[in-house]
């Protein structure tokens, strides 16, 4: 089984990228939902609780993530803190749904962070999901209901594409749909006849 890592800066498109990729039969993981999910367990919540100077609890007791996102992008060490709790619980979530797919040819894991975090050493193939900035701010403005500037913030926290692209296998334009689905259908194929590099 390989595994493929997809990335790409917000809004860039990889989470719309990555149900394509789904829909012709591969496994995917994103990685950004099943660190929502690990966020929600009491035991992590209390974690990052405790290395927050402001309460991060909404008025039922849950992690209020929007007030979380308001100040780790400005604030990197606290970013830091939050990815020292999170990371290594994705990482043990992520080697059970490797187990859990050994029968599949591939698998995509799709984070936002792959190369930031080095985490393409772990994978034997990687594909970049781009678009222009602007569209992605727009994308992300309108699905998120939230403000240029916070967008970019988040921005400043990612790689750029140029420095991404030179370590990527494949890169994806997203920007017409119709072109992306025949590109995926293509990368399956391809990545079918390859064998595993790592
Ligand atoms: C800061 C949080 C609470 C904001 O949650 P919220 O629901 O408002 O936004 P969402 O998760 O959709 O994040 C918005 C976008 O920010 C970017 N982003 C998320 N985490 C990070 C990070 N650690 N570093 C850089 N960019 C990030 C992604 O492009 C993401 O899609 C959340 O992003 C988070 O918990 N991040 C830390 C965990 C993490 O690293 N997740 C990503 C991969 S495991
Ligand atoms: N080619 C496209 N044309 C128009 N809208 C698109 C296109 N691709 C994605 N979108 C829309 O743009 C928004 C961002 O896409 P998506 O959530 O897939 O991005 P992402 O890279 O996963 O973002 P994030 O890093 O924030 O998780 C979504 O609302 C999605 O429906």
């Amino acid at each position: 089984m390989k595994i493929v890592g997809l990335t790409g800066g917000i809004g860039s498109g990889k989470t719309t990228v990555a149900k394509m990729f789904e829909a012709e039969g591969i496994p995917i993981y994103i990685a950004d939902d099943r660190a929502k999910y690990i966020m929600d367990r009491q035991d992590v919540i209390d974690r990052i609780q405790a290395v927050f100077p402001i309460n991060v609890l909404d008025a039922l007791g849950k992690l209020d993530r929007r007030k979380i996102r308001e100040v780790v992008f400005d604030n990197k060490s606290l970013l830091n803190e939050l990815n020292s709790i999170v990371h290594p619980e994705v990482k043990k979530d992520f080697l059970e749904f490797v187990q859990a797919n050994q029968a599949a040819d591939f698998i995509i894991k799709e984070s936002a962070i792959l190369f930031e975090k080095g985490l393409d050493r772990e994978c034997d193939f990687t594909i970049l999901v781009t678009a222009p900035e602007e569209i992605r701010i727009e994308r992300v403005k309108k699905r998120d209901n939230t403000t240029e500037d916070s967008i970019r913030q988040i921005i400043a926290n990612q790689w750029d594409d140029l420095k991404k692209k030179s370590l990527s296998d494949y890169i994806i334009e997203n920007i017409d749909m119709k072109l992306v689905k025949e590109c995926v259908i293509s990368i399956v194929n391809d990545i079918k006849l390859r064998k595993n590099s790592i």
